[in-house]
């Protein structure tokens, strides 16, 4: 919990106030029942109106200074709780963020949106009864135990009766509830999963009428989740009943021992209005404490799933090297130039070998052009170049030097990187367009957008380049997408740039234009397309087979070379033909 519960630290005065107030809360609790015993035997049995009045005063003073108290911890007690629920999360996006993509791969999507939505939360509610009732319902159960003892050993006896068979059920109710919720935590990950899964492939979903069938998945889940936070909650369920009769009958020993014993005239009437008084209190802080011990079961399944991400360390992230551990090499002569050196690369956790033995080099302003069938691991070898990844063997220089000895921001913003899905953020057209580069003036913006042949289009739109995109803004199309992606990589002016098939979605006359505004760039390109059509434009072209150099270097060289390429390059004759 160490971890997780480290966050709470910086709040420590705050909490000590809740605290200290609880404590008064707690006090007044225990001295009231002594004032009404006060105010039976010496006003009510000896009918002295002065001492009940008196008496009286004190109580309602008491009653009052503890509402305040209780007031005020419940403040201090938010104000920690939330406090800390906010840099739980912040600490756990910020490490997150941090993970190498192996690391991602290891957790899915839906169970670390979990782990910072209902995960903090339970953390957070737990942390807020702490303050408020978690340190006073037992204590005040003990203490109020203590005074039944003062006032007479012989009758608070009796309230013992049930005490072990109530300890017992505790206990088994914190190991099972442990278990229960762990399973509830993830039974929620499941959920998240399917609907995210679901809006995220919407169309495809209404397209393929599945309605029906996705409706049925997440019922599945949903219901799944039902049953398990059903099972769990049972324990509560059966276990405070259990627990209330267990003490209620505690209770009815007392009375009617104590009722013998002041008959008897061993014991007067207050004391035994006073135990019962201290008994009720037991049996209500007990079945309160029942109830946190709950609370806290399932906070301890989420802490745990979180100290899985705040754990996570080493190789695990992505760290930065120190200065002195960087070589410093000259790295003007080779400014630009990319060389792959017998790379090969297995995915973590798997066996099979996605790249072998890839070796080439294009220098400063070159284009490459990456081709190959699919799965044959084109998407993957742009990976490693800003290190997503390392390479299982071998080595990639960038600049001359190893990507392995580069400061990850220096590397990165050398390179311009646009996905195989574009992707945009909620936000103005403009704002998307300075995502990589916060500081770029509206002309820089304008003019990737023009290199991206994306401009004219955004001048259509109502609020030019101020109109909002994603959700609740415009809707654009595949082939418009691409190109802001496009253009966001170009407004931050990178020596390489990456394109995984982001091209796939223009038209012909588009994608020239694009190529010739980009000829004017001294840029070094990698560009993956499947049409012999682009990789013809390109400097040179790499064809990969099952995660191997098929062919490398001209077209007109690989026309001669590779039997394989002249199948694509006839194959898609074929098709302009067929199309024409
Ligand atoms: N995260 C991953 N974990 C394990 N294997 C992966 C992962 N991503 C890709 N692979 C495997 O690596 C191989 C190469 O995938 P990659 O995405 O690089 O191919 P690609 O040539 O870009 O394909 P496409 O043209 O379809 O995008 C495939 O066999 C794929 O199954």
């Amino acid at each position: 919990m160490k971890t997780v519960y480290s966050y709470v630290k910086p709040y420590w005065l705050p909490a000590l106030f809740a605290f200290i107030l609880m404590l008064t809360e707690l006090f007044i609790e225990l001295v009231q029942p002594l004032i009404i015993a006060k105010i039976i035997d010496d006003g009510i049995v000896v009918n002295d109106i002065e001492a009940i009045k008196n008496w009286g005063i004190v109580l309602v003073f008491l009653a009052i200074v503890a509402l305040i108290a209780g007031i005020i911890n419940s403040y201090f007690a938010a104000h920690v709780a939330h406090s800390f629920g906010f840099d739980l999360r912040n600490a756990l996006f910020s490490k997150i963020q941090a993970f190498t993509m192996a690391t991602y791969l290891k957790f899915p999507t839906s169970g670390l949106i979990t782990r910072l939505t209902n995960d903090v939360t339970q953390v957070q509610n737990v942390l807020f009864m702490s303050l408020r009732i978690l340190v006073r319902a037992p204590l005040s159960a003990s203490l109020s135990l203590v005074m039944a003892f003062i006032i007479n050993p012989k009758i608070a006896l009796f309230l013992l009766i049930g005490a072990p068979i109530v300890v017992g059920f505790l206990y088994f109710m914190v190991k099972k509830g442990i278990t229960y919720f762990a399973q509830v935590q993830w039974r929620l990950d499941r959920v998240n999963r399917v609907l995210q899964e679901c809006l995220q492939a919407i169309r495809l979903v209404k397209a393929y009428m599945r309605n029906e069938y996705e409706s049925s998945r997440f019922q599945q889940v949903a219901n799944s989740l039902k049953l398990d936070t059903t099972r769990a909650l049972r324990i509560m369920e059966f276990i405070m009943p259990a627990l209330l009769l267990i003490m209620n009958l505690s209770l009815l020993a007392v009375i009617w021992f104590g009722s013998i014993e002041v008959s008897t005239g061993n014991a007067q009437v207050g004391e035994l209005v006073a135990i019962i008084n201290y008994a009720m209190r037991v049996t209500g802080n007990f079945s309160m404490f029942a109830f946190i011990i709950i609370a806290i079961a399932r906070a301890k399944a989420s802490s745990d799933r979180m100290k899985e991400v705040l754990l996570v360390d080493g190789n695990g992230l992505e760290v930065e090297k120190s200065e002195s551990e960087l070589k410093n090499d000259n790295l003007i002569e080779e400014i630009g130039t990319v060389r792959f050196e017998k790379v090969s690369f297995t995915y973590p956790n798997t066996e099979l070998l996605v790249l072998s033995d890839i070796s080439f080099e294009i220098k400063q302003g070159e284009k490459l052009a990456i081709m190959g069938e699919t799965g044959s691991g084109k998407t993957t070898l742009l990976n490693l170049l800003p290190r997503f990844y390392e390479p299982t063997s071998g080595k990639i220089f960038v600049n001359g030097r190893n990507v392995l000895d580069w400061q990850l921001e220096e590397l990165r913003a050398m390179i311009g990187f646009v996905p195989q899905k574009s992707l945009l953020f909620t936000g103005s057209i403009q704002e998307n367009l300075k995502w990589g580069k916060q500081d770029a003036i509206f002309s820089e913006v304008r003019l990737a957008a023009e290199q991206a042949q994306i401009h004219e289009t955004v001048e259509t739109f109502p609020n030019k380049y101020d109109t909002r995109v994603g959700q609740k803004g415009v809707n654009l199309s595949g082939g418009q997408k691409q190109r802001l992606s496009i253009a966001r990589a170009l407004v931050r002016k990178s020596r390489i740039l990456v394109l995984d098939d982001s091209t796939s979605a223009l038209d012909v006359k588009t994608e020239a234009a694009l190529w010739d505004a980009l000829e004017e760039e001294n840029t070094t390109m990698f560009v993956v397309t499947q049409k012999v059509r682009t990789a013809k434009t390109m400097d040179k072209i790499l064809l990969l087979h099952d995660g191997k150099v098929e062919a490398y270097g001209t077209h007109d060289e690989l026309l001669q070379i590779s039997e394989r390429y002249r199948q694509i390059v006839e194959s898609q004759q074929e098709q302009v033909g067929e199309e024409g």
